[in-house]
């Protein structure tokens, strides 16, 4: 008996690829998640919002480092030179410049310690698992995958515009230059999403290649997802006034 096996899927069209892309980052984004909904509702009390900032900042203070390794895996010049420009914007340039810097700003605007963040002793496991988690998948899997995992960045400036105005409104205790992390990001999240956008429809040829980048944009969700969910059950279990 012969078995005759089933031809490959084709490939979605580009326009095809792109909608199944854009309709997975903004249907399991996590500004859908309640702790996000309850901050851009100003419905967190001071210590629940320096929980997100300290908890966020182990995400951010990992950025570069699984930029890092995606810089490593890509094959020419440029590709690496628009890498390491991402890794300069965390990092900045020199000693007290960008994002990195900027967030620890915000925490100080929210009255945390920059000693104390930078210390990492108030993150929470749950965080630290689903940090790990990115990194780990950015230095194991192939640059379409984790460059495909990024594009969460597609969602993410209009998010950003939304908590600059939830935290001026509903906040105001926190100094308005705190806030200037996310007004740098808007612009650096717009250019950045574009870019990989551009590489992944690129590089993804087959449909195998098109659904892998598909699922890793849906693990991606599911990282930041799974961090506000720590979060938030953290702020469930010890009440708007405990202190980080
Ligand atoms: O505050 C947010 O909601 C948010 C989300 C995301 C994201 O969607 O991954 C990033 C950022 N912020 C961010 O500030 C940032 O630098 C960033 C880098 C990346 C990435 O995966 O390369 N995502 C994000």
């Amino acid at each position: 008996m012969t078995t005759t096996l089933a031809p490959p899927a084709k490939p979605w069209t580009r326009a095809e690829f792109e909608d199944r892309l854009r309709t997975v980052g903004q249907d399991r984004y996590h500004d859908r998640h309640p702790f996000n909904i309850r901050m851009h509702q100003g419905g967190l009390g001071p210590d629940e919002v320096r929980s997100w900032i300290t908890n966020r900042f182990h995400y951010q203070r990992h950025i570069p480092v699984k930029d890092a390794l995606i810089t490593a895996k890509l094959d020419s010049p440029r590709l690496r030179r628009t890498w390491l420009r991402r890794i300069e914007d965390h990092d900045g340039r020199h000693e007290g410049e960008g994002g990195i810097e900027r967030w620890l700003r915000l925490g100080e605007a929210a009255g945390l310690d920059r000693r104390t963040l930078l210390s990492g002793e108030s993150v929470l496991p749950g965080v630290r698992l689903a940090v790990e988690g990115y990194v780990n998948f950015c230095r194991l899997r192939p640059p379409l995958e984790a460059v495909a995992a990024s594009l969460t960045e597609l969602t993410a400036p209009d998010l950003m515009r939304l908590r600059i105005e939830a935290f001026e409104r509903h906040y105001p205790w926190i100094a308005a230059d705190g806030l200037d992390y996310f007004r740098t990001r808007v612009d650096q999240g717009r250019r950045d999403s574009t870019e990989a956008l551009d590489l992944v429809l690129r590089w993804a040829r087959t449909r195998e290649d098109q659904e892998r980048a598909v699922a890793a944009l849906s693990f991606k969700c599911d990282v930041l997802w799974a961090l506000l969910d720590a979060v938030q059950q953290h702020a469930g279990q010890h009440g708007p006034r405990e202190r980080v």
